[in-house]
């Protein structure tokens, strides 16, 4: 398996190419625009990683549902795998892999739970059936067959007026969304020979100004 890059009428990547403020913000939202207009699968989807309590690190795909000049953010159990890292370990790598863009995007930085309202926002724009479902789920905790999932998924539905009621689901306590407040933020490009252009930017943590570099391959 061995693909060229270079084909895919990116092109054109530098350092000039980041503008704006804070300057990942421009490129970052036109690369993002460029997958939803392609219609690549889940242009949203990134692979975020934290670390547990002894440093090792976990990755897992989550969606990306806002992105501002403050960062990226995607919403989650709190009692998960992930949720348990970030409240010992509150950072995070967030990689989007738009393959089929022959591209990608890199962001590291601390994490923050959001504002209480945002997420209550979001849930509240929710499919009924996915806030059953979060209900439903004490995520990342064994469960011993499927079976037991499903009834447990109807004795939520039932306490609340049933799959198609109308009753409010209300938002737990335990889901919400983490921001990812990004330090670094890289972009790739694939080129032609593997000489593909990534220009990764940093944020100088005393005076919060962005400095755009290439490196090598
Ligand atoms: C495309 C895709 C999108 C996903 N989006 C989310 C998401 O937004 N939030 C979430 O909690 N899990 C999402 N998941 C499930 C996670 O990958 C993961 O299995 C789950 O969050 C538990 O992770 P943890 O045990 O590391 O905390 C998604 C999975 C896939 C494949
Ligand atoms: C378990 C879980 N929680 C949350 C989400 C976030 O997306 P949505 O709010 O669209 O369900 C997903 C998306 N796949 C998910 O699988």
């Amino acid at each position: 398996m061995r693909v060229g890059y270079g084909s895919a009428g990116g092109g054109g990547l530098g350092p000039e190419s980041l503008t704006g403020e804070p300057v990942w913000l421009d490129l970052f939202e036109r690369w993002l625009a460029e997958g939803v207009a392609r219609a690549i699968p889940e242009p949203n989807a990134m692979v975020v990683a934290t670390v547990d309590a002894a440093g090792v690190p976990a990755t897992r795909t989550v969606l990306c549902k806002a992105v501002d000049d403050r960062g990226i953010v995607f919403y989650t159990n709190h009692d998960s795998d992930k949720g348990r890292h970030l409240a010992t370990q509150p950072v995070a790598s967030a990689t989007f892999p738009w393959i089929a863009m022959e591209r990608q995007v890199h962001f590291r930085g601390p994490v923050v739970q959001i504002e209480r309202a945002e997420t209550q926002a979001y849930w509240a724009s929710r499919p009924r059936g996915s806030q059953l479902g979060a209900l439903a789920s004490t995520q990342s905790h064994p469960i011993a067959s499927r079976a037991d999932l499903e009834a447990q998924a109807r004795a939520v539905a039932d306490r609340f007026g049933g799959v198609d009621g109308d009753e409010p689901v209300p938002l737990p306590d335990n889901w919400g969304g983490y921001r990812i407040q990004p330090t670094t933020v890289e972009f790739w490009q694939g080129g032609a020979d593997r000489l593909h252009d990534r220009v990764r930017v940093v944020r100088d943590p005393d005076t919060g100004v962005w400095d755009a570099r290439r490196l090598q391959p």
